[in-house]
């Protein structure tokens, strides 16, 4: 069977450092800012939790705040923790203190999930509305189609894998890897605490223009191998786009990949 890593233009770099995988992260996304800048007069991102967001501060460095066109970018989540938005656990609030205060992405371009469902720990109505919300940036044309299908389409997704395999908040036996139908899904007993949580379904995932998925460190190797092997087992084997998907790996998390893979 062709691999879906092979039918999709899956790539990997891997890179000495953490240092030297932050830097190639922001010169990728300066790169696609000034793109769909120029095309689109928009570059909508995606961002995950994790780790992820301490690599991000690399684009706070003076040549990307003083280059890059802020204002014209929208920022959303490919998965939210479902706690009040100044919750330590708050992907929002991750992001907003390690990077979105630091740039002058206008507040109105920046969409945490709905605060109310957030205190209340409502993870059904989080997605509904969250759905609700991407349906709309549809409509006013900031988020483009996928094709004729009507699904949104990012132009660039920043994701992490956990040890687990997941991806977003899709966990590995978890039935919302195989949800199709919705744009937005919930969690309400995720593996990885804290236990509600919404996230993107996977056709969303993959829809997007371009993917890139980082993973440091050695706690991630085995998986990362896994999904190098097409274990489809694990969520983030499943990871594709309309354009490229890429891997951004450190040396110990690509360690433990078969040779020739
Ligand atoms: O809400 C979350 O838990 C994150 O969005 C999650 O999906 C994260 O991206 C991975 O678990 C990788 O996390 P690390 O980068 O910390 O390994």
């Amino acid at each position: 069977m062709a691999s879906v890593l092979e039918k999709t233009k899956s790539k990997k770099i891997v890179f000495p450092t953490k240092k030297e995988l932050s830097e190639a992260m922001a010169t990728y996304t300066a790169n696609l800012s000034a793109k769909f800048c120029k095309e689109r007069g928009y570059f909508t991102v995606v961002l995950s939790g994790g780790d992820l967001i301490s690599w991000l501060s690399e684009l706070l460095e003076p040549k990307y705040q003083e280059s890059i066109e802020w204002s014209k970018w929208h920022i959303f989540w490919v998965d939210e923790r479902v706690v009040p938005l100044d919750h330590e656990d708050s992907n929002y609030k991750l992001a907003f203190d390690g990077f979105l205060s630091k740039v002058p992405i206008p507040i109105a371009n920046i969409y945490p999930i709905d605060k109310d469902c957030a205190a209340l720990g409502d993870a059904k109505s989080a997605a509904l509305l969250y759905e609700e919300c991407l349906k709309r940036l549809v409509n006013r044309n900031i988020i483009r189609t996928y094709k004729s299908s009507g699904f949104p389409q990012f132009d660039l997704q920043l994701l992490g894998m956990g040890p687990d395999g997941h991806m977003a908040s899709l966990f590995p036996g978890h039935y919302q890897i195989k949800e199709k139908a919705n744009l937005v899904t919930y969690i309400t007993d995720s593996p990885k605490p804290p236990p509600k949580r919404i996230t993107f379904t996977l056709p969303v995932i993959n829809c997007a223009s371009y993917n890139l998925m980082a993973v440091c460190d050695e706690a991630q190797a085995d998986a990362v191998a896994k999904v190098f092997n097409h274990n489809f087992d694990l969520p983030a084997a499943w990871l594709t786009a309309d354009v490229e998907a890429i891997w951004f790996l450190d040396q110990a998390a690509a360690s433990k990949i078969p040779k020739g893979l």
